[in-house]
């Protein structure tokens, strides 16, 4: 990997240039200049998912030199090592290969000179039996009536997937009932095991460390409560199963380590569904449908590695997401899917992407004097339309949004589904190409206004547009199609980073946070006022020991 400021970069001169003479190009002038402009910037992959990239502000050029960009960094090289199992992760000294946990091919992939295949394939012949055996009934809790219920303790990636993914392919998904639990918070873990019962729930401790303040405290409060109804220790063994890398820790906290699903420290958490921590995942939808989502995660990767940058859709975002972040200065990304089932979607990449890339050191150790990871956010349209949407037509801040929408739905009741594809379409028509001044007025005549009486209103009506949006419209919600939709902005993700010079697979910015609430804990044990922090901390914390009491 070339460890170059981007900004250092001809090509990154060149698009400065190129963004100076054009930034006041206009969506509705590209469109009007080229009738072939969707058939050019837009890509069918697989029959399955079109890409429209075309209401973007870009042109032949913009591509031709991002695309001299990537070339630039080497970004060909920093893919091989990715697959190759270098350890791209220099900071934990570690591989990255989330990859190597879906690569259905079976290719040796090599980590210290050890194939990790054989491990993978152990690991997940070992999920497929327990998923098996749960789901069948064949798996007995300490009454020997069947699981019923599922509850995954775990956060962060040892979360989000989990519960993104069942959601979004909840059409897939069995009898067994899934609940999440992730917030220290008691009331999260209380309201959970109001509606289970301990006779017929499996608990599954999901933490990549096994070290995870809150997930150890939920997890056990989940043993004290279990042990507290069943009576005995010994029927721990049959409710409870560890998702992990520290097998010292799970036989510690009491987990037999036939029940613990392993994993590797070349998986990253926020990319970590694809290991053991799909447990959730494989015994909600069957591990069958798991297989799926690896073959269709699988699948994109193969065509992240192979398709040249002008057909690969994920460079092809990523460099169409890096003009905006750097060039337009736009400081987030909306991702709006138009499907309910993902209505955890976004806020998946809000940890996929701004963990990954929101560093501001390089990967030489120094500062960085360009900006890095956008800001991620979203909800499920449309019910975002009567939320935010207001600030993307017509706010101050350039807002570059991608739109998700499945073409058959899952519940095709009545006309709901084209009314939601309705709204799907017509707002990125809206975004971008507005609504004109003579267009309102047009509008005031036809209602029987006169233009006086209306002239004070026209401003407030008038939609600049040129606001870009990519469309990502695929068939229908499998788990074939999640896995390639989850790939595809995974590497969205790590061409940035890798053309940001920054590093994409650490995350010691929640360390600091994690380290001061260990520090405090204690204090908050004490009757004592506190003076050891700063007044407003120090004021915070004796407040509330005013308060508790
Ligand atoms: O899976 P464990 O180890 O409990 O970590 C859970 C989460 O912790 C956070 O602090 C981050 O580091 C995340 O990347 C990670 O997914």
């Amino acid at each position: 990997m070339k460890n170059i400021n981007p900004t250092q970069t001809k090509a990154w001169k060149a698009l400065e240039a190129h963004f100076a003479a054009n930034k006041d190009r206009q969506l509705s002038e590209l469109f009007a200049a080229d009738p072939a402009r969707f058939d050019k910037f837009s890509t069918t992959y697989k029959d399955n998912i079109l890409v429209d990239y075309s209401k973007n502000l870009i042109t032949d050029e913009t591509l031709a030199l991002l695309f001299d960009l990537a070339h630039e960094v080497d970004l060909r090289s920093a893919i091989d090592a990715m697959f190759n199992g270098e350890k791209i992760n220099q900071t934990e000294g570690r591989a990255v290969l989330h990859t190597a946990l879906r690569n259905r091919s079976n290719r040796p992939v090599l980590v210290d000179g050890k194939d990790v295949m054989p491990e993978v394939n152990a690991v997940l012949a070992k999920i497929k039996t327990f998923c098996d055996s749960v789901i069948s009934g064949e798996w007995k809790g300490y009454t020997g009536k069947a699981i019923q219920h599922v509850v995954n303790i775990g956060i962060g990636g040892s979360d989000l997937g989990p519960v993104m993914i069942t959601e979004a392919l909840r059409p897939f998904k069995n009898h067994l009932q899934m609940h999440f639990v992730s917030n220290v918070d008691g009331t999260h873990i209380a309201e959970t095991l109001k509606n289970v019962d301990p006779e017929t729930t499996l608990f599954l401790v999901a933490s990549k460390t096994f070290t995870t303040q809150e997930t150890m405290t939920n997890a056990l409060s989940a043993r004290d409560w279990f042990v507290n109804i069943a009576g005995d220790q010994a029927h721990v063994a049959k409710h409870f199963a560890a998702l992990s890398t520290n097998t010292k820790a799970v036989a510690e906290f009491g987990i037999d380590t036939a029940n613990m699903f392993e994993f590797w420290d070349w998986v990253g958490g926020r990319y970590s569904s694809w290991s053991a921590i799909g447990m959730p995942i494989a015994l909600s939808l069957g591990f069958e449908n798991f297989e799926a989502l690896l073959e269709g995660a699988f699948e994109m990767d193969t065509h992240f590695a192979t398709t040249t940058y002008e057909q690969n859709i994920p460079v092809l975002l990523a460099l169409i997401g890096l003009w905006y972040n750097n060039f337009y200065e736009a400081e987030s990304e909306a991702i709006l899917p138009y499907d309910q089932y993902m209505h955890r979607f976004a806020a998946y990449f809000q940890q996929g992407n701004m963990e990954s890339n929101g560093k501001y050191v390089d990967r030489n150790g120094n500062k960085v004097d360009y900006q890095t990871g956008p800001i991620i956010w979203g909800e499920p349209g449309t019910n975002g339309q009567h939320a935010f949407y207001q600030l993307i037509h017509q706010g101050t801040k350039l807002i570059p949004c991608d739109f998700l929408a499945p073409a058959i739905t899952h519940n095709p009741i009545g006309d709901h589904h084209p009314k939601l594809l309705a709204n799907f379409f017509a707002q990125t028509e809206a975004l971008a190409f507005g609504k004109s001044k003579e267009a309102v007025e047009a509008e005031f005549l036809a209602a029987g206004k006169t233009l006086e009486q209306v002239k004070n209103l026209v401003p407030f009506k008038v939609f600049e547009g040129n606001r870009p949006t990519n469309s990502i419209l695929f068939k229908q919600m499998t788990p074939k199609t999640l896995g390639a939709l989850i790939a595809m902005y995974e590497h969205k993700i790590f061409v940035q980073g890798i053309i940001w010079n920054i590093f994409s697979f650490d995350q010691w910015g929640v360390e600091l946070g994690k380290q001061l609430a260990n520090k405090i804990l204690p204090e908050l044990n004490s009757d004592a006022a506190v003076t050891s922090h700063d007044s407003s901390t120090n004021g915070l914390i004796n407040t509330w020991k005013a308060w508790k009491a």
